[in-house]
């Protein structure tokens, strides 16, 4: 449909009093979003407009009642679970396991059954690496990610503390040059080594690999290598000033880095109205289009970056190598919980943003499965949506139901559309095998998300009694469960193979040495993938993956029995609670700053995804979930009385004016300090104050009404 004709439509606006809703089959779509997925999503598409408005008209009908119930549900069961500890104060533990069963918290369990998904894209079903995730509002990191499929090890190491020491200023240090070049050399004598010499004394030519077949091409200007499936190109150049130095000529190494990127529209976005989440949609499109562009200033000079090509090397007798030049894209969608005002319904309520991202974006991805993109993104033609924050196997069921009937009305073939469960919730850990069953048929991963499932761990045992200290929650018994139990049930359900067991985000976007040193756990555990938070950081996390094949540590861990569920289900209270009061402020001021730096960009900017450095300097990447956990541990110890409410306040004041400080460089940013009205400052003290009552503990209910209000 042309824009004009949109506009005609638009002129049939349901809603007299908001002249920027339209009727569409009964439903008030704000103007922007109708105009848009009749002029940009359906005509390519080959949807005739009417039809598609009257298919989401009939789905969000179908499913917003049982979306409903399912909300209903997790209060049913938080509301027992509090009701046991208000009639159990002196237990200090969590509701015990008879009683979760009794309630319905935990089901039972499926009888030994392996998952059915077939045909997923190699990067899932058969590689090992790094997962990049990006949040969906920002082009310039997009495309970033996107050609993150490659990166230099070179840049990564000499950009970052990977070698144990920051970067230096001003122009190039030839001496932590040549360390980057003997560390990454190292790497190369452990990955792909060299028949009786080490890369540091190879003067060029075809290189003699002890292992020969994994050398897979040699053309002047490249050697490209392989190891535990995944690529090295040397780059070779006489004429660089790196390469016009090495022995061997080789100007950089370059790591085949995020095998797999997830687009989000979750923890890491603030889309709060149709404005936003079309400015979300849009990107996604242009991603599965091929044609996302984004220009901007960097160093002084304006850059255009577009997705990068497939890459192709010259093979003797005259065939050639490609290989993809994008990493494979995910999609994460919301959860069940929130709504959004981009469309009301015949009774005036909200879409549930979750069934409109499950209808959008996968209407969108036609264009990838219709192969009309510029490039491919799923060479198998399929769709990956991941799918966040449920709680339990009816919520997986009824997101499976969802997915089917969207399949249904954009004729797609069944199970086109993957989906990818986050384990981040307690409910779903406790229950996870029968959350696999649930969506058997399409599942194509499941990941410990750390983050969301520490906050859900606080809230679901809020009134036990008062949570350890932040930093020792994660020493705690519960998390090497959680994580063991993870990828025990994913082999068992034979996920080897066929699907990814995920890891969690590294948090800390600076500190590459640690992420070195700490992040090899992930493939050491059989995980095939973990997250990180960059492309550099991707980079260097490939390198574990040709340190450690995955494959192998999968078989020696098949068949290991099940983590307990009694450890599982063991909460991180505080057995001694007589900390210190430096050790008490320390933790306000700590969480407290974490909050405020995150909220004045969220609510303010509606910015979703920050750095915020925390009491020690250390830059910390904060989004909802991270917010989810600090402001949930406030609330505990609020209510358990280890903090007042006046020290609270004192500390948001404090921490206002710390805030105000590390931001005085951005001139879009309004400073708290003085300003009693402060939206950013009520948002946080709501966040804090109001936490015990947020459904799970989530945040998004309140930063969206902060920031619907920024938005005015
Ligand atoms: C609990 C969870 O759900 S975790 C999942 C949600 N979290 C995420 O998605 C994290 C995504 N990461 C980010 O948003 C950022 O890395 C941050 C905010 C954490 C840190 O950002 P900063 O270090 O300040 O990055 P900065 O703005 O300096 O950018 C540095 C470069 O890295 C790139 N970059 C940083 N993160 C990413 C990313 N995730 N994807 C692609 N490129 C990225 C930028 O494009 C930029 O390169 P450019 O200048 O050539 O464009
Ligand atoms: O979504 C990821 C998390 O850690 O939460
Ligand atoms: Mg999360």
């Amino acid at each position: 449909m042309s824009e004009a004709g949109v506009l005609d439509r638009a002129e049939r606006s349901v809603r007299p009093s908001e002249g920027e809703r339209v009727d569409r089959a009964g439903l008030a779509v704000d103007r922007r979003l109708a105009g848009f997925v009749e002029t940009e999503v359906l005509p390519p598409a080959g949807i005739e407009a009417d039809n598609f408005w009257r298919d989401t008209a009939a789905l969000l009908a179908r499913f917003t009642p049982a979306n409903r119930e399912l909300l209903t549900e997790r209060e049913r069961l938080q509301g027992a679970i509090d009701g046991w500890h208000w009639d159990n104060p002196d237990a200090r533990s969590a509701a015990p396991e008879a009683f979760l069963r009794e309630i319905g918290y935990l089901c039972d369990e499926p009888a030994p059954f392996t998952i059915r998904t077939t045909g997923c894209d190699a990067e899932i079903a058969e590689l090992h690496g790094p997962q990049l995730v990006v949040p969906v509002l920002n082009a310039r990191f997009l495309l970033n990610a996107a050609n993150a499929r490659w990166g230099s090890l070179y840049d990564a190491l000499y950009g970052t503390d990977a070698l144990g020491d920051p970067p230096p200023a001003g122009g190039y240090d030839a001496e932590r040059g040549a360390r980057v070049v003997a560390w990454a050399k190292a790497f190369l004598d452990d990955a792909v080594p060299l028949a009786g010499q080490g890369w540091a004394d190879w003067q060029g030519g075809k290189p003699r690999l002890a292992e020969p077949s994994q050398l897979v091409a040699c053309t002047g200007k490249a050697i490209v290598l392989k190891n535990n499936g995944l690529h090295i190109e040397l780059v070779i150049d006489a004429d660089h000033p790196i390469g016009g130095t090495d022995p061997a000529n080789i100007a950089d190494i370059r790591l085949e880095s995020a095998l797999t990127t997830i687009v989000d529209l979750e923890d890491s976005v603030a889309a709060v109205d149709a404005e936003d989440k079309v400015a979300a949609y849009r990107n996604w499109l242009g991603l599965m289009r091929g044609d996302l562009s984004a220009r901007f200033e960097k160093g002084g000079e304006t850059l255009t970056r577009e997705l990068a090509g497939d890459r192709s090397y010259a093979l003797p007798g005259g065939d050639r190598l490609t290989l993809p030049g994008r990493s494979l894209l995910m999609v994460r969608n919301v959860g069940h919980l929130m709504t959004n005002p981009a469309i009301l319904l015949p009774d005036g309520s909200e879409v549930f943003e979750g069934l409109l991202d499950a209808i959008l974006t996968s209407a969108i991805a036609l264009h990838d499965v219709q192969a009309r993109g510029r490039y491919r993104n799923s060479r198998s033609g399929a769709i990956y949506i991941v799918k966040p924050k449920m709680h339990g196997p009816a919520e997986c069921a009824f997101a499976n139901d969802v997915f089917d009937a969207v399949e249904d009305m954009l004729g797609l073939a069944r199970n086109t559309t993957r989906i990818g469960i986050m384990d981040e919730e307690r409910r779903t850990s406790a229950n996870l095998a029968a959350c696999i069953h649930a969506v058997r048929e399409r599942v194509f991963f499941i990941n410990t998300g750390f983050l969301d499932r520490t906050g859900d761990e606080i809230h679901t045992s809020m009134l036990a009694g008062p949570m350890l200290r932040k930093a020792a929650i994660k020493q705690a018994g519960w998390l090497a469960a959680y994580e063991d139990r993870n990828v025990q049930i994913g082999l068992a359900c034979g996920f080897s193979g066929r699907a990814q067991i995920g890891k969690g985000m590294w948090a800390a976007p600076d500190r590459m040495a640690a992420m070195l040193a700490e992040k090899t756990a992930h493939p050491q555990s059989g995980a095939s993938t973990a997250w990180v938070p960059s492309p550099t950081a991707a980079t260097l996390h490939a390198t574990h993956y040709h340190r450690i094949d995955v494959a192998r540590r999968q078989a020696a861990r098949a068949g290991e029995p099940v983590a307990p569920l009694t450890d599982l289900l063991t909460a991180p209270l505080a057995r001694d609670t007589g900390w210190s009061e430096a050790e008490i402020a320390e933790e306000l001021d700590n969480n407290i700053q974490g909050i405020l730096g995150y909220v004045v960009r969220w609510v303010g900017q509606g910015v979703g995804c920050s750095k915020v450095p925390d009491i020690h300097e250390v830059g910390l990447m904060e989004d909802r979930a991270t917010l989810r956990i600090s402001s949930q541990h406030i609330a505990n110890w609020l209510h358990h009385g280890i903090v007042s409410g006046e020290q609270v306040d004192a500390a948001l004041a404090r921490m206002a004016t710390l805030v105000d400080r590390q931001n005085a460089g951005d001139p879009a940013y309004r400073p708290m300090t003085g300003d009693e009205d402060a939206l950013e400052l009520a948002a946080a003290r709501a966040l804090i104050v109001e936490g015990r009552a947020q459904p799970s503990g989530y945040t998004e209910p309140l930063l969206h009404a902060f920031r619907r209000r920024a938005k005015g």
